[in-house]
C-alpha cells in the first residue's frame, strides 16, 4: 500500500536565510535541495499491528478495556502467550485477538498503526519490527507501555 506513505515523507521543509527561499533538508542524510524530494527520506518505512497487554507497571496502566489495570507482569505473559497459541495454531486471527483483548486504542482497527519509520516507536518495539520479514509475527516485546505481540504487515 505504497500510497499510503507520501512521496516526501521524513523531508523538513526550511526557508533560506539569504533568498527567502523554501528549500527541503534530510534530517538523516543532512542533505538539502530546492526542489521539492519525490521518495522518502531515505529511510524505510514498514507497517505493522500490535497486540499489547499492560500490567501493573505499565507506563500508564489503564486502556479502554479498564480504568485501573492491576494484573502482574508475570499475568499480562501468561496472557499474551497463550494468544500467541491462539493465533499460531489458527484457533483465532491477530485482528480478532487484537481488537477484542489489545490495551492499546489500535484494538479499533485490528491492531493496525498504519506505517511507521525509525525514530517514530519505543526503540524495543522498532528493532523488532523491523527485524520481522514481512507477515512474521514477533514473541514478547517489552516497552515502557507493556508487553507486546507484532505482526509486521509490510
Ligand atoms: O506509554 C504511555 O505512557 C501511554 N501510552 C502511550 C500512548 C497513549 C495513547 C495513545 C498512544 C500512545 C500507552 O500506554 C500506549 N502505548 C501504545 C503503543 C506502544 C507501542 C507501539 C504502539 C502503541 N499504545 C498505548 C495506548 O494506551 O493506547
Amino acid at each position: 500500500m505504497a500510497d499510503d506513505i507520501p512521496a516526501d515523507w521524513g523531508w523538513e521543509v526550511r526557508t533560506s536565510r539569504s533568498s527567502g527561499k523554501t528549500y527541503y533538508l534530510n534530517p538523516h542524510t543532512k542533505e538539502s535541495q530546492w526542489d521539492r524530494p519525490s521518495g522518502p527520506a531515505g529511510q524505510s518505512m514498514v507497517r505493522a499491528s500490535h497486540l499489547l497487554v499492560k500490567h501493573r507497571e505499565s507506563r500508564r496502566p489503564a486502556s479502554w478495556r479498564s480504568d485501573n489495570i492491576t494484573r502482574t507482569k508475570d499475568e499480562a505473559l501468561d496472557l499474551l502467550t497463550s494468544y500467541h497459541k491462539q493465533i499460531e495454531n489458527g484457533e483465532r486471527t491477530f485482528e480478532e485477538l487484537a481488537s477484542q483483548y489489545s490495551d492499546c486504542n489500535s484494538a479499533k482497527k485490528g491492531g493496525d498503526l498504519g506505517p511507521f519509520g525509525r525514530g517514530q516507536m519505543q526503540k524495543p518495539f522498532e528493532d523488532a519490527t523491523y527485524a520481522l520479514k514481512v507477515g512474521e509475527m514477533s514473541g514478547p516485546v517489552y516497552t515502557e507501555s507493556g508487553i507486546h505481540i507484532i505482526l509486521r504487515t509490510k
